[in-house]
């Protein structure tokens, strides 16, 4: 039996996946799944530690370690995407924010553009104003605005993760998958970050990983729950 999604069904989904496993080998290391993203929902993916919660993301965007594949379907705006096949368009419609928060050796601005620089063609002028308006949606803009050229390496890590965020956004993804995003934060940080998460509910289709119910419950409309595989087997033997 797959794991399970619970909440509220929308008629438009972002992103919709059917069976999906992922497996080493023969072994399944993850899975099977089945779940949907309805547009604009933020949805909450829990689970033990091991049940595949960051490998889902990971298979999601097709960047699956080396060795790992996956079975089943993923669909991305009706859309079926194939595995490794290396898809320019998935990388700015699915955008991943890994668990610890990847910081580049140049500035806040340097680093706000560099998902934009790569994948978007637009001016300098479009560029920058897509960069301020992923840095205000991140809730970081009031920080930055005055030291966009210092390094992004003076930043806190609550602010880097936002800055993570803002990167994210900036390429205006169909869908955003936040990995523990609050994980290595203080309080403080912790805080700020849902501040951001919480503010894009509604306007933004989200799949967050988080271990902390308390987190899921503030911020996610619904959850959809892995189990370890060997768990999902029994239930399906029964
Ligand atoms: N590169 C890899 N090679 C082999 N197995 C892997 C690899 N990456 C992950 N796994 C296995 O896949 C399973 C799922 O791991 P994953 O990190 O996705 O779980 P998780 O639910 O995110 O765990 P946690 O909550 O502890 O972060 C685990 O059994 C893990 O050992």
């Amino acid at each position: 039996m797959d794991n399970v999604t619970t909440g509220n069904a929308s008629p438009e989904n972002v992103i919709a996946v059917r069976g999906l496993r992922v497996l080493d080998g023969k072994k399944t290391l993850v899975g099977p799944v089945t779940f949907e993203l309805p547009a604009g929902s933020t949805t909450g993916l829990c689970g033990p530690s091991g049940a595949g919660k960051s490998t889902v993301l990971r298979a999601l965007v097709d960047l699956l370690p080396h060795g790992l594949r996956r079975d089943g379907e993923v669909d991305v705006q009706g859309r079926t995407v194939c595995c490794g096949k290396g898809d320019a368009t998935l990388r700015s419609t699915v955008v991943l924010v890994p668990q610890t928060p990847v910081v580049f050796g140049g500035s806040i601005m340097d680093n706000a553009l560099f998902g934009l620089r790569h994948l978007v063609r637009a001016s300098r002028t479009e560029l920058r104003d897509r960069m301020e308006k992923a840095l205000r949606e991140s809730g970081l803009w009031n920080e930055v605005r005055d030291r966009l050229d210092t390094p992004a390496h003076s930043l806190s890590n609550g602010q880097r993760q936002r800055l993570c965020l803002a990167r994210a956004l900036a390429l205006e993804p169909a869908a955003l998958l936040l990995d523990e995003p609050t994980s290595a934060l203080d309080e403080r940080s912790r805080d700020t970050v849902e501040e951001s998460v919480a503010a894009l509910r509604g306007n933004r289709t989200v799949l967050l990983v988080s271990h902390d119910p308390g987190q899921v419950e503030r911020l996610c409309d619904r959850t959809v729950k892995l189990e370890l595989p060997e768990a999902a087997a029994l239930v399906t033997a029964s």
